[in-house]
């Protein structure tokens, strides 16, 4: 795998820096889930591959320890409010002039500057703050925040895993570590590059939902079939609008140009109709083989079996039988191999982390009676 020997010290998050965590664990880094003693169990629903040490930051051997870790690793990764870390003794000052090499990821909101920097937040914050909540949203409708996919995950976890592998790749000429300052408002908007460098093709300069990419244009939506399920619809090029055209038996002389936005409304209507005149297996049947870029909107049940999915083993399953789509994307030599493991239960590698780390059997025992590192159930002594 491609991150084979990289070993990386998670500090435990919400979801953003989990995610990020989970893609170099998937990749080959060895990543070690910093948890919180006196907590029975994490939020972490991406712990996948990852070992977990509980260790209390909020004392003087728990800081020295968490030093210890990172002296020894190639990157940290955090997800706390701006000078959490520096009160604890962490910051990047500290734990750089004790390993140079170190990647220090610092994962948040509004990034470790500007007058939002402390504040607290969520992926909806961020993605208003971007930019892109105000284009998200239905005709009519106020802004929708799609899950918490774009700030979190694009701009946030998965943008922070590019910047660590940027570091990583540059400190084999360096020798140099560095520190990211991975800001999930900057990543989300990053992310959408696209609207601000599209803006003077117009692409956006009609209100919200009657454009061409957000639920403006009928050739560009979902639509609900007879039997209650739906299609999607992305026939953007004159050719496969066309086909669509033809499956819908629709005659494109009888029709206004595609691209009169003032036609828009009535077209959809059109199109509403039409689609909820047949099954979505007929439909289907129908555009099967075609470009008319029509396929079926299926549930998070459903993927895996899809024969497109099933053919490329796009879904895999873990020891569980539990279903999760396939670490993307597939590098031909060195792919990712997911653990297919459970996720570890808070302090569960505690022990197994510390000798590795060069700790004495002795001296965990000490920690762990002083209540500075702890075990899950069953493993509280050596
Ligand atoms: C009913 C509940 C069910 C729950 C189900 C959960 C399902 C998952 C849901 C996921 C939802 C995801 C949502 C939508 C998101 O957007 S997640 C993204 C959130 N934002 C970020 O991550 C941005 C960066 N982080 C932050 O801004 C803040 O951490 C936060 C998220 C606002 C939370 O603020 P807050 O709880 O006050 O924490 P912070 O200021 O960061 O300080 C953390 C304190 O914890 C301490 N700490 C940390 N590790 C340890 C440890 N091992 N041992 C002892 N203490 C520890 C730190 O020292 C710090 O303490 P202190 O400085 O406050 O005294």
């Amino acid at each position: 795998m491609a991150l084979l020997g990289v070993k990386v010290i998670e500090l435990a998050g919400l979801a953003p820096a989990p995610f990020c965590g989970m893609i170099l664990a998937d990749f080959g880094a060895k990543v070690i889930r910093v948890d919180r003693t006196k907590v029975f169990s994490t939020v972490d629903t991406q712990g996948r591959g990852k070992q977990s040490v509980a260790l209390n930051l909020k004392t003087p051997e728990g800081v020295a320890l968490l030093r210890r870790l990172c002296v020894q690793s190639d990157v940290v990764l955090e997800p706390y409010r701006k000078g959490v870390m520096e009160k604890l003794g962490l910051g990047p000052s500290e734990l750089l002039s004790e390993n140079p090499r170190l990647i220090y990821a610092r994962l948040t909101g509004y990034g470790q500057s500007g007058c939002y920097a402390s504040a607290a937040g969520h992926d909806i914050n961020y993605l208003a703050m971007s930019g892109l909540l105000s284009q998200l949203g239905r005709s009519g409708e106020k802004p929708y925040a799609p899950l918490n996919l774009v700030a979190d995950f694009a701009g946030g976890g998965l943008t922070c895993a590019l910047g660590i592998i940027l570091a990583l790749l540059e400190r084999t000429k360096s020798g140099k570590g560095q520190i990211i300052d991975a800001s999930m408002v900057e990543g989300a908007a990053f992310t959408g590059s696209f609207l601000w460098k599209s803006r003077k093709l117009g692409l956006w300069s009609r209100p919200r939902g009657e454009n061409l990419l957000d639920s403006g244009a009928p050739f560009y939506d979902t639509y609900k079939t007879l039997d209650g399920k739906y299609l999607a619809v992305g026939a953007i090029e004159t050719e496969f609008y066309n086909q669509l055209l033809k499956g819908l038996e629709l005659d494109a002389g009888e029709l206004p140009p595609q691209m009169s936005f003032s036609d828009w409304p009535e077209l959809k209507q059109l199109f509403t109709e039409r689609f909820a005149s047949k099954t979505q297996a007929d439909w289907l049947m129908i555009f099967d083989g075609t470009d008319a870029c029509v396929t079926p909107v299926l549930s998070l049940d459903q993927v895996s079996s899809h024969p497109h999915n099933r053919e490329r083993g796009s879904f895999m399953k873990d020891s569980s039988g539990e279903e999760f789509p396939r670490p993307a994307p597939v590098l031909s030599r060195t792919p990712a191999e997911p653990c297919l493991a459970s996720d570890p239960a808070v302090g569960e590698h505690t022990v197994e982390v510390l000798l590795d780390y060069g700790y004495t059997s002795a001296e965990i025992d000490e920690m762990l009676a002083a209540g500075v590192v702890q075990c899950s159930a069953g493993k509280a002594k050596l």
